[in-house]
């Protein structure tokens, strides 16, 4: 291939990136190797559901993450604009966009990890159930793609509800003979990153320095943080307790609810006001996507560390486990090459924790077979 081909491609890339593709042809180019100069080899990540909420705030981060070297962004709207907007960043990461149902197996090919935000986020007074219908299907399809083009992907599964996205993944794989149970994993890691946050305030902490294990699942009463196993070792009364579990439990409740008191108060004053700011940024609906799209970087990250080879990579996930009796639930996990290595069981639990574990069982068993017999009707 000429030289000068190659830069032609790579300019018109940057200037379009959505265009790399159609360059390449014109120019009769076997695919570019897209590497940016000074890059390192890297891995290969998607986005599905980039242009969305969490998707945005999360393209710029994975763009940031020097163990990227390609990023595929991929929606059924708004992704060529998307990534036009973060492939001026200065990062290393080549960044594709990929747009609609036709695009979506060019976006999966040779992925080593396939992130999923995609689908409708809670309006107050929703449940997480409540948005199954419409995201059960979007994730099926998503991931029918995934076995096609690259089976071997780590998944990182954010649509909710992910207690029971995750068994539909599952059952996708399951149908297609390439289910393997290490590499699906449901992302938790905003309940974590909420628990360590509510604990360093009320403790006087660096939230960075807290670890606490949020095991279960992801939805009300099935977050089950555990208060007793909380690093560095605290000591918390019943009262601080209740608290700590029902602020974790209802975390994104807090955020959603956020935005309707938002819309309420800018219905009265002017927009130039700081609640005009918080309509305007939000659009008076919606939930967590700041936050979550940190912590999906944060897991995404640790996928990639671990893929890597880094040893002693451990996170709370939720992933097809034995742990309980139930055939998925979310517990500590440590990550190695082939995703997850080993599933850590839930240590000892005080009689608060075991009651709460209970009710979080009951839930989850329902929400698992309601995604299992989804894929299997
Ligand atoms: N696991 C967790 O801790 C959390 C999960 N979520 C969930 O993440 C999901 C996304 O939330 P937001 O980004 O706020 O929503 P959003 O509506 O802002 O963005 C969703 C994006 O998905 C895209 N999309 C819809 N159908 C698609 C398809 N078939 N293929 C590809 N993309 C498609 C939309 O075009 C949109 O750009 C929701 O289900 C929400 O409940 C949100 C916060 C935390
Ligand atoms: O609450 C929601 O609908 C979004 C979510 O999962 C969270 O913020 O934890």
């Amino acid at each position: 291939m000429q030289q000068s081909n190659i830069r032609i491609a790579r300019i018109a890339a940057h200037i379009n990136p959505p265009n790399l593709q159609m360059v390449e042809e014109d120019l009769g180019l076997e695919r570019v190797n897209c590497r940016a100069k000074g890059a390192s080899s890297g891995f290969k990540v998607a986005i599905l559901g980039a242009a969305g909420g969490i998707g945005q705030p999360l393209a710029m981060l994975m763009k940031m993450n020097p163990l990227v070297s390609l990023l595929h962004l991929y929606d059924v709207v708004n992704a060529h604009g998307v990534t036009a907007d973060i492939s001026h960043m200065d990062t290393s990461a080549v960044v594709r966009g990929f747009l609609g149902q036709q695009q979506l197996e060019d976006a999966l090919i040779g992925m080593d990890l396939v992130i999923i935000p995609a689908g409708v986020p809670r309006k107050p007074g929703m449940t997480r159930d409540d948005l199954f219908n419409i995201n059960a299907g979007i994730v099926k399809t998503l991931c029918e793609a995934i076995v096609k083009c690259c089976p071997k992907a780590i998944v990182n599964i954010i649509s909710n509800p992910v207690n029971s996205t995750v068994p539909i993944a599952a059952e996708v794989f399951k149908k297609a003979g390439v289910f393997d149970p290490k590499r699906v994993l449901g992302v938790t890691m905003l309940d974590v990153v909420r628990a360590n946050t509510f604990v360093a305030e009320i403790m006087g902490l660096d939230p960075r320095e807290v670890d606490v294990p949020v095991v279960g699942g992801h939805a009300g009463v099935t977050i089950l943080p555990l208060l007793s196993q909380v690093k560095p070792s605290c000591s918390f009364t019943q009262k601080e307790i209740d608290y700590l579990t029902d602020r974790i439990q209802n975390g994104g409740t807090e955020v959603v609810e956020c935005h309707s008191i938002a819309m309420v108060l800018c219905s009265s004053i002017m927009f130039e006001s700081a609640f005009g700011c918080i309509l305007q940024a939000k659009a008076g609906a919606g939930s967590a996507t700041l936050s979550m799209a940190y912590a999906a970087v944060k897991f995404a990250d640790a996928c990639l560390r671990a893929l890597r080879g880094d040893a002693a990579v451990v996170h709370c996930a939720y992933v097809a486990s034995e742990v309980t009796e139930l055939p998925f639930f979310a517990s500590k996990v440590r990550l190695g090459r082939n995703g997850v290595e080993e599933i850590y069981p839930l240590g000892p639990l005080n009689e608060y924790e075991r009651a709460g574990l209970e009710k979080a069982k009951k839930e989850l068993a329902g929400s698992i077979q309601k995604g299992v017999s989804f894929v299997k009707k």
